[in-house]
């Protein structure tokens, strides 16, 4: 990698100053000294893109003119967090930006407080989107990012009296934002409706309306590589903004109706993160963003041919399928290269076969998005047939392969029913080259549960590739004090592009006066968060407890229930007088979660935590003991403050859920310890850090399939357990609703009853784990030597090699040559 070639590490402090001033003056006629710290933001934003633009220029022409197979990221969801900070890392102009605001009299913090965080995201799978193209270009790989310019990002959290969730809508855009830019002279036609007609043999779509697809153009540099790919996220305009005619008529809504529609399909993110409302916007979504992502694609190959040799196509450029959402793009690539470029079914199926890639996130058999078939009909009429076809053919194969009637059944794309679906995952596993999971146990899970019949027939297409994520932001940038460490301790900072040399801190360890270094680190990232707690939430944090966190989705199968049972059976505890709090070890319990609008057990959920934190906070006999607090928003802000800060991570999933998490590499990374089942990619990290270093508990697969085909029974634990009789007792008494015993009924009532996802189950060897986490804390040099060797043996979680394993076992290409 041209190390030299970055493009900010020419530039001068002052050179930057002058920049920053000119663009104050003339493109927001503002003299700096008068300017606010937005306004010093955006001119700041403008001039680093504006150094980015000859790499970026170079970097296109490269990918266009050479003969490196590029790679398409076809993803929902990018939750990119705030650019600023990292951008000036990638470009090296990170001391020049200090020195410029230093000489026009500005605080950087300032700076980067004005930037609104784009919320293009739900969790998981967003943000691995945000740190694959971070690693992408950071590797030198020629990249498109494809999304979706979502107007309103994920709803902001807010909690109300009750401490119940309230959304509101994620206005990132109201002031405009300075990094994308409109490329107009890219945009695509996208059509609906209508019907197909038959002309000779061809099929022709006789769409009844369209929308504009406008691509908004982010650069994405690489660290050090000198590499800047693009992110290009559609937004959709109306080709017919405004019809006067209809004005004239005083009808001024009426005058609007065509742009509004057609807006509205870049308008909001679907909120939802594991179950699909299955609703046609969200269908018009999918279908829109990869429809603009293909014909742009095949334009950017093939600029200005009329007749393009499109069966050269899977050496140009491979996509890779972040999970379901963008799985209509096989038809749609099936109706460009027949319909559009009239190649025969069997050609165009072997291009379309050989540019698709899937990438499967979850386990949960309700997220696999099905689209009933006459929706599909309705939307995309020439696409129904192509499935259809698709399946017959399929279907034929099989049976040519003597499957059973009964496992063709299951294996079909187009369910036999009366309101028949379509399989989303099936036609992407089918449609592509390669399927992997997202960690070793779930895409062994992929293999013996979830795609079983297909990974029974094409074992060839099955693989894994573990989660990543990117140091950049999430150690240098969040950590910059573990960072210097980390730098003094291996003598360079070349393992920010080579994660693995994290390896060499292992010796240190056992060096007292690097783990010394090490602790003050801890400490002073536990005083930064104390302070940001009490600047943005109001929370008086106590920085002599363990900082214990949980921070991801609301979901059941993520279990923040058994964490808060555990604290209300630590406070009953208490209150019954069974245990002295000044024998625990002080605790600050930080919760984060936001839970989908509709999700009423997770807002339940929510509702609980915060009421459990207002009793317990409040509660003098166990004030220095145990506190809880639930920050509101949570989002990639406060993970990248509350992470470095954090002592003990919270990964408590039912075994065989959480496909791998990617929180929990972040903590790893930042020197936490995990507490955690043997789920997701929890089990490599126990792997590779060593048992001693990770609090483990818990059912593991094996166990959890025995109890469902046993009967699981909750209630015998809730009766078996002491500990969780007070705690579930209490809850149901009232003792966190001001004594309204009907607030959790439904928690109470799902727990006793159904508990699907076992927290009763593993709620006694949760609370033995916790016990021996309090014996281990006390020794704080033995604490901070774990959690040195979990830093040291995590370097495998870099995206960067997640990006190269890609780039080896599915996407066979590498950096620009
Ligand atoms: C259609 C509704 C919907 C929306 C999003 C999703 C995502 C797949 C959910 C998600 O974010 N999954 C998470 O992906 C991460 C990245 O691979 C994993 O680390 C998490 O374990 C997984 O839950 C499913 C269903």
């Amino acid at each position: 990698l041209d190390y030299t070639a970055r493009p900010g590490s020419t530039v001068s402090g002052h050179e930057l100053a002058n920049q920053i001033s000119q663009e104050l003056r003339l493109g927001q006629e503002v003299e700096p000294s008068q300017a606010t710290s937005a306004q010093v933001y955006k001119a700041s934003a403008a001039v680093v893109r504006r150094q980015m633009v000859e790499a970026w220029q170079r970097g296109q022409s490269q990918m266009v003119q050479g003969h490196t197979r590029a790679v398409g990221y076809l993803s929902a969801e990018y939750l990119l967090g705030k650019q600023l900070p990292n951008a000036l890392l990638n470009t090296g102009l990170e001391a020049p930006f200090q020195q410029a605001m230093q000489e026009l009299g500005f605080e950087p913090d300032d700076i980067f407080a004005a930037e609104r965080e784009p919320g293009l995201g739900n969790g998981g799978l967003g943000r691995l989107a945000a740190c694959y193209i971070d690693s992408l270009s950071s590797e030198g790989v020629p990249a498109f990012g494809y999304g979706i310019r979502y107007q309103y990002g994920i709803f902001e959290q807010a909690f109300d009296q009750e401490g119940r969730q309230r959304e509101l809508a994620d206005t990132w855009l109201e002031e405009g934002e300075p990094w994308g830019f409109e490329n107009f002279g890219r945009a695509r036609r996208v059509s609906f409706g209508g019907s197909v007609v038959a002309e000779g043999d061809r099929r022709t779509w006789q769409p009844d309306w369209a929308v504009k697809a406008v691509p908004v153009d982010y650069m994405v540099p690489g660290y050090a590589s000198g590499r800047v790919n693009t992110l290009r996220l559609w937004e959709a305009k109306a080709y017919q903004e405004f019809d006067l005619a209809t004005f004239n008529q005083s009808d001024y809504i009426g005058a609007v109706v065509p742009k509004v529609k057609a807006e509205t399909i870049s308008k909001v993110l679907y909120p939802e993160d594991s179950t699909p409302q299955g609703k046609e916007l969200r269908l018009e979504q999918q279908y829109f963003f990869v429809a603009a992502s293909l014909a742009d694609a095949i334009a950017t190959f093939y600029p200005g041919e009329r007749e393009p040799d499109l069966t050269t196509l899977p050496s140009k450029i491979c996509f890779q399928l972040n999970d379901t959402h963008p799985v209509i793009g096989i038809p749609e690539l099936m109706r460009l290269l027949m319909d559009e470029h009239g190649y025969g079914w069997d050609e165009a199926w072997s291009i379309t076969t050989r540019v698709f890639n899937y990438t499967c996130h979850t386990l949960l058999p309700e997220a696999l998005e099905e689209w009933p078939a006459q929706l599909i009909a309705h939307l995309l009429p020439r696409h129904w047939e192509i499935i259809q076809e698709i399946d017959r053919r399929f279907v034929a194969d099989l049976q040519a392969r003597q499957v059973s009637d009964e496992q063709i059944d299951r294996m079909r794309i187009v369910t036999k029913a009366d309101q028949p679906k379509v399989r989303m995952a099936y036609l992407a596993t089918v449609g592509g080259s390669y399927v992997n999971g997202v960690a070793e146990l779930h895409s062994q899970l992929l293999k013996d549960v979830t795609l079983k019949d297909f990974s029974a027939l094409f074992p060839e297409k099955f693989t894994n590739v573990t989660n990543g994520v990117t140091p950049r932001r999430f150690v240098r940038l969040a950590n910059p004090r573990l960072s210097a460490l980390i730098s003094e301790g291996l003598g360079s900072d070349a393992w920010l592009s080579d994660l693995e040399q994290l390896k060499g801190l292992e010796a240190l360890a056992d060096d007292p006066s690097f783990v010394d270094k090490f602790i003050e680190v801890k400490r002073a990232n536990k005083a930064d968060f104390v302070a940001f707690a009490q600047r943005k939430y109001g929370f008086e944090i106590d920085p002599d407890t363990m900082f214990d966190s949980m921070i991801k989705r609301l979901h059941e199968y993520k279990r923040q229930s058994l964490k808060i049972l555990a604290v209300i059976a630590q406070y009953a505890a208490v209150k019954s007088g069974q245990v002295d709090p000044r024998s625990l070890v002080p605790r600050t319990v930080i919760f984060g979660a936001k839970a989908a609008p509709g999700y009423a057990m997770a807002k339940e959920t929510i509702q609980l935590i915060n009421n459990v934190a207002r009793v317990v906070n409040n509660d003098p006999q166990v004030a220095g003991a145990l506190s809880v607090r639930f920050p509101w928003n949570y989002n990639i802000e406060l993970a990248e403050h509350l992470i470095p800060a954090t002592e003990l991570d919270e990964q408590i999933s039912q075994a065989g859920k959480e496909a791998s998490g990617t929180g929990n590499m972040k903590f790893a990374l930042n020197g936490s310890l995990t507490v955690g089942t043997l789920d997701g990619a929890n089990v490599e990290i126990r792997s590779r850090v060593g048992a001693d270093n990770f609090f483990l508990f818990g059912m593991q697969v094996e166990d959890v399939d025995r109890l469902y085909s046993e009967g699981y029974d909750p209630r015998a634990y809730y009766e078996a357990d002491p500990r969780l009789k007070a705690a579930i007792d209490m809850v149901a008494s009232g003792s966190f609703s001001e004594g309204e015993r009907s607030t959790y009924r439904n928690l109470v009532e799902d727990w006793l009853s159904k508990d699907y996802f076992m927290t009763l189950a593993d709620f006694s060897a949760y609370m033995d784990i916790q016990s021996e986490i309090d014996e281990a804390y006390r020794d704080q040099r033995g604490w901070a030597r774990k959690a040195i060797i979990n830093v040291a043996n995590s370097g495998f979680f870099s995206s960067d090699r997640a990006v190269k394993d890609y780039l080896e076992r599915i996407w066979h290409t590498g950096p620009q040559e």
